[in-house]
Formats: C-alpha cells, structure tokens, sequence
C-alpha cells in the first residue's frame, strides 16, 4: 500500500516535470514578452480596437511559432547547452526529454502556428512569422551563433519581429510604422544581450562560441552597449518626431531612455562587476515599458481627446 502511494507521488511528481520540460522548451517567458511586443503593434495599428478574431488567432499564432522556434533551438544547441553552466539543466542537456520528442513538439508547434495564422489570420502575417521562425531557429542558431561575433545583430531582426507581425496580423500590410516598432527591438537586442554576454564571457568562450566579448573583449564590448544604446534611444525618439505617438510617449520615453542609459554607462565605464548583469535585466523592463507606453499614449490619444 505504501509503495503504491509512493509509485503514485513519482508518477505525479515525473508528469509534472514532463510538462514543465515541454514548456521550457518554448522559453515562455521570452515568448511572452514578445506577445506583449505584438499586442502593441495590433492595437497601434487601427485607431479602434484591434478585430478580436486577429487579436485571438494572431496573437495564438505568434506563440505557437515562436515557442516551436525556440523549441528547436534547444535541439540544436543541445550540445553547446551541455557547456555552459547557465544551460546545462535543459531538458534535452539532462536527457529529461528525447531529442526525438523535442522535435516533433517543435514540429509541431510550428505547423499549428503557421497554419492558424494562414487560415484565420492572413497570407502576409504567415509567411513573415515563418521567415522569423527559420531566422531565428536554423540561420541564427545553426549557422550565425557559430560563426560570428555579429550573430546577434544579425538574428535579431528575427527577434525583433513581433511587433510588425501583430500588425500585419491586423492590417494584412506592411507601413512604415510596423517596421519602426520592429527598429526599436531591433536597436535594444544587442545592449540587451552583450550586457549579459559581458557577464557570461567565460562560459562562451569555454563553449568556443564566438560572442563579442569573446573575440573582441570586454572593452570592446562595453563600447558597443553604449553606442547602440544610444541608437536605441534615437530609434525610440522616432515614433514622436513621424506624429506616430504623442507628448506622453515623449515624457515616458525620456525617462525611460535616461534610466536605460544610466545602466549602459555603467556598464561602458566597467568599475562595477555587477552593471553587466543588472543592465540585463533592466534592458527586459525597459522594452516592456516602451511598448507599454506606446500602448498608453495611443489609447490616451484616442478616448481622452
Ligand atoms: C537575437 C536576439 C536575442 C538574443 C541573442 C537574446 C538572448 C537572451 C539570452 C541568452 C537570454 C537568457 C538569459 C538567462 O538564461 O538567464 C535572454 C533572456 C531574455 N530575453 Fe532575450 N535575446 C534576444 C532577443 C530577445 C527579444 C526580441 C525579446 C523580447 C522582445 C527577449 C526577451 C527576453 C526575456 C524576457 C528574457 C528573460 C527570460 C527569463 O527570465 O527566463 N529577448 N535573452
Ligand atoms: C516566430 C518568431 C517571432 C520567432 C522568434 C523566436 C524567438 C523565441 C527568439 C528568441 C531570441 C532569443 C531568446 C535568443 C537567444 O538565443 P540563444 O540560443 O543565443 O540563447 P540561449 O543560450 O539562452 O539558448
């Protein structure tokens, strides 16, 4: 009787890390963050409220896509996972989950996106989230990660995606706007990702992975943070200065922009071992809060005046 409880309790506990597993391999909280990236670009797209049909099946199949992206990057990286401290628990590293199952859960989720974005949202939306999908899971992961230190520049305009898509998801077309949203993502990913990379320099290169801090140093590295920290900021100040946004995106971006570049100065200037790691961190803040106060000063414009 007391062992079958136990059996039970196993059984219980192992489903549930089967599931956490699966769900890992979508980097859920990436994926949603990007979500919140395409809801913004939905909403600014119309000046009414986003149909609920694109909203619902767009923003499904954004996730769907992007969590089967990042579902096939844990395949391919398995290896180079094993040899970094911050990866080696991955459910494909630890041998939790079969490779095998972890390709068709990617598979999976990936024709289940594509497919509802292409039968209930529209060809154009499909098609741009299958080219970000492929950026980001084969010509990043499999190619760019490996053989350059501008792998990140690169293969963030994979990454950078969402916000365009959730427009086109309710427009079913390209603009000038969209690709400013995706710009904005786009200028932010390699403060957001050297940041960390600085801090994790010794992991990569252990892991023969040739990310700027690994070729080019810390200094070098610190530069770049700052300098497109500052295009960040520039590319932030653009939605302003084409009457896209209003004077409270204006408020709420300076102030966003000045605590964004007290960080990327401290990680410029080096004396604080910390400022790397903690700049990270803040950079995911900072872009929910662009995008949130995008989404403000749209609505703020539309019912208040
Ligand atoms: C090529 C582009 C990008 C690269 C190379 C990159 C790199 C990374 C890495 C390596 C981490 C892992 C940190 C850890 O394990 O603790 C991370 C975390 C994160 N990234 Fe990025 N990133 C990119 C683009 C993006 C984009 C476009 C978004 C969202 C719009 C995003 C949102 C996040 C979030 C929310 C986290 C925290 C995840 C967590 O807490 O588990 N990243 N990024
Ligand atoms: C369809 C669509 C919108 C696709 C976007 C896909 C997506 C989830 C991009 C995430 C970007 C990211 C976390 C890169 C880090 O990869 P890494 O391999 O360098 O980081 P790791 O070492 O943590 O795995």
């Amino acid at each position: 009787m007391r062992d079958a409880v136990a059996d039970d309790t196993l059984k219980m506990e192992s489903s549930t890390w089967l599931w956490r597993d699966f769900l890992t391999l979508c980097k859920p909280r990436v994926v949603v963050v990007m979500l919140v990236c395409s809801m913004v670009g939905m909403a600014l797209a119309t000046p009414s409220l986003p149909p609920a049909a694109a909203v619902t099946f767009g923003l499904t199949g954004i996730g769907l896509a992007a969590s089967g992206a990042a579902a096939f990057n844990h395949i391919l990286d398995r290896r180079l996972d094993a040899m970094m401290i911050r990866t080696q628990e991955r459910p494909l590293v630890t041998r939790r989950l079969p490779t095998s199952l972890a390709l068709l859960w990617a598979s999976l989720l990936s024709v289940l996106g594509i497919g509802l974005l292409w039968w209930q949202v529209n060809a154009l939306t499909a098609w741009l989230t299958l080219a970000s999908l492929i950026g980001y899971a084969l010509i990043y992961t499999a190619f760019l990660k490996r053989a350059t230190p501008q792998n990140i520049v690169i293969g963030g305009v994979a990454g950078a995606a969402p916000p365009l898509l959730g427009w086109t998801a309710v427009t079913g077309q390209l603009g000038p706007e969209p690709l400013l949203l995706m710009l904005i993502v786009f200028a932010w990913t390699p403060p957001h990702f050297w940041a960390l990379a600085i801090h994790k320099r010794d992991e990569y290169a252990n892991a023969g992975v040739p990310m700027l801090p690994v070729t080019h140093g810390d200094a070098f590295t610190r530069l770049q943070v700052w300098l497109y920290g500052w295009l960040t900021v520039a590319v932030t100040l653009l939605p302003f200065a084409i009457g896209m946004s209003g004077l409270l995106y204006l408020v709420g971006i300076v102030l966003l922009n000045i605590r964004f570049m007290i960080w990327n100065w401290r990680v410029w200037r080096g004396h604080d071992p910390q400022a790397p790691i903690n700049a990270f961190w803040y950079s995911i803040r900072y872009i929910l809060y662009v995008f949130g106060v995008l989404l403000l000063d749209h609505y703020a414009a539309i019912w208040l005046w």
